[in-house]
């Protein structure tokens, strides 16, 4: 039906969509200990329908949601531009002090990230965005929003929500 004015919404969520990754956040002038999370990611997509009565293809979604998991997993998230942080690199290594501390991460386990903090919240809008930028190749001209849930553990999540198409 063109013109459709009705929103509908798909989700994904659950299944392989994981990541289990170390980091550490700086809140309030400290630096947390390096920990590690089994992180759940969720994906809603908010449009109308499109071609095949689709709002958008489940199984795509899952894949480029997967393809993003799979590039945070096993790995120390390295927020690149935190500003209480001091980085240097070699090309093997990433050294990161702060005050104190220094930690020294093999560069393959490192995902580097262009975000000031890898708090949940900031890792949800870097997962929307990187979602954003392989949707790119697919016609979303029906898509009004997508958002991007990211749970620490069960009792804790955090979203990130886009709007489309503006
Ligand atoms: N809004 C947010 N608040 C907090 C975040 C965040 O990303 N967004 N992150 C943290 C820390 O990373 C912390 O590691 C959270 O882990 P958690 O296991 O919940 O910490 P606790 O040890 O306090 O909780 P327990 O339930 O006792 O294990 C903090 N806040």
């Amino acid at each position: 039906m063109s013109g459709e004015r009705i929103a509908r919404k798909v989700k994904i969520e659950g299944g392989y969509l994981n990541f289990s990754s170390a980091h550490f956040i700086t809140y309030g002038g400290k630096c947390e200990r390096l920990h590690g999370h089994n992180y759940g990611v969720l994906v809603e997509v908010e449009g109308t329908l499109g071609e095949d009565m689709l709002v958008f293809d489940f199984t795509v979604l899952k894949r480029l949601t997967k393809e993003i998991c799979k590039r945070l997993d096993h790995r120390f998230l390295l927020p690149l531009h935190n500003p209480h942080l001091q980085l240097a690199s070699t090309e093997d290594e990433w050294e990161v002090h702060f005050a104190g501390k220094r930690y020294i991460f093999p560069r393959a386990d490192v995902a580097e990230l262009p975000i000031d903090n890898s708090t949940a919240e900031r890792l949800a809008e870097y997962i929307c965005n990187e979602l954003c930028r392989e949707l790119r190749a697919f016609n979303t001209s029906n898509l009004s929003s997508i958002m991007v849930g990211v749970e620490e553990a069960p009792t804790q999540m955090a979203y990130y929500k886009l709007s489309l198409n503006e």
